[in-house]
């Protein structure tokens, strides 16, 4: 089951990213998101999520498929991913405190940088892919001792964006 929504909003080569005050990803910089309302489409969600977390009005984000979790061989989870492009004529100065932590620009060569240990594990292994395609993925992990062993990715054939 699907619980969560997450949208990485972009501005050319920058990321909008929440360190967040608590679990999960407690104290990483995360994309913005969270939790689906019974009944809400991902996208709905996502569009709600951003603007709660960020006051930014977006008018539409694009569907990148599933990011989904193993927990020591058990499927426990998994969250619609977004990415949407800020237009360049909406100003957001950061860093900014929010409820929910601290949103400030990061450099996509910082965010993926090797030695960065300051954002979630998966976030280097499925945003690259979803950055370079225009096909939805769901992009699955397993972690052992919270750490990833492993992941794979296969190709959604039917993405489920209005569901
Ligand atoms: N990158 C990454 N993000 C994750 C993982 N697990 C996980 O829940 N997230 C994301 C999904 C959501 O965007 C966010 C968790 O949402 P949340 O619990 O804060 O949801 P919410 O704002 O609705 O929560 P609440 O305050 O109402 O309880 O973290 C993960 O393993 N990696």
């Amino acid at each position: 089951m699907i619980k969560y929504t997450i949208c990485f909003l972009k501005q050319q080569t920058r990321f909008l990213l929440l360190n967040r005050f608590h679990p999960p990803t407690m104290g990483l910089w995360n994309g913005v998101g969270g939790k689906l309302e019974p009944g809400e489409a991902p996208l709905a969600s996502v569009l709600r999520e951003v603007l709660e977390e960020t006051g930014i009005h977006l008018a539409s984000a694009e569907y990148k498929g599933i990011v989904s979790w193993d927990l020591e061989g058990e499927s426990t989870g998994g969250m619609h991913a977004f990415i949407a492009e800020v237009p360049e004529d909406v100003t957001f100065a950061t860093p900014i405190l929010v409820d929910e932590g601290i949103l400030a620009w990061k450099e996509l060569d910082w965010l993926l940088h090797p030695d960065n240990a300051g954002v979630p594990e998966n976030v280097p292994l499925f945003l690259p892919a979803m950055l370079s395609t225009t096909e939805c993925y769901q992009y699955h992990f397993y972690y052992k001792n919270q750490r990833i062993t492993s992941h794979e990715m296969t190709l959604l054939s039917e993405p489920i964006t209005n569901r």
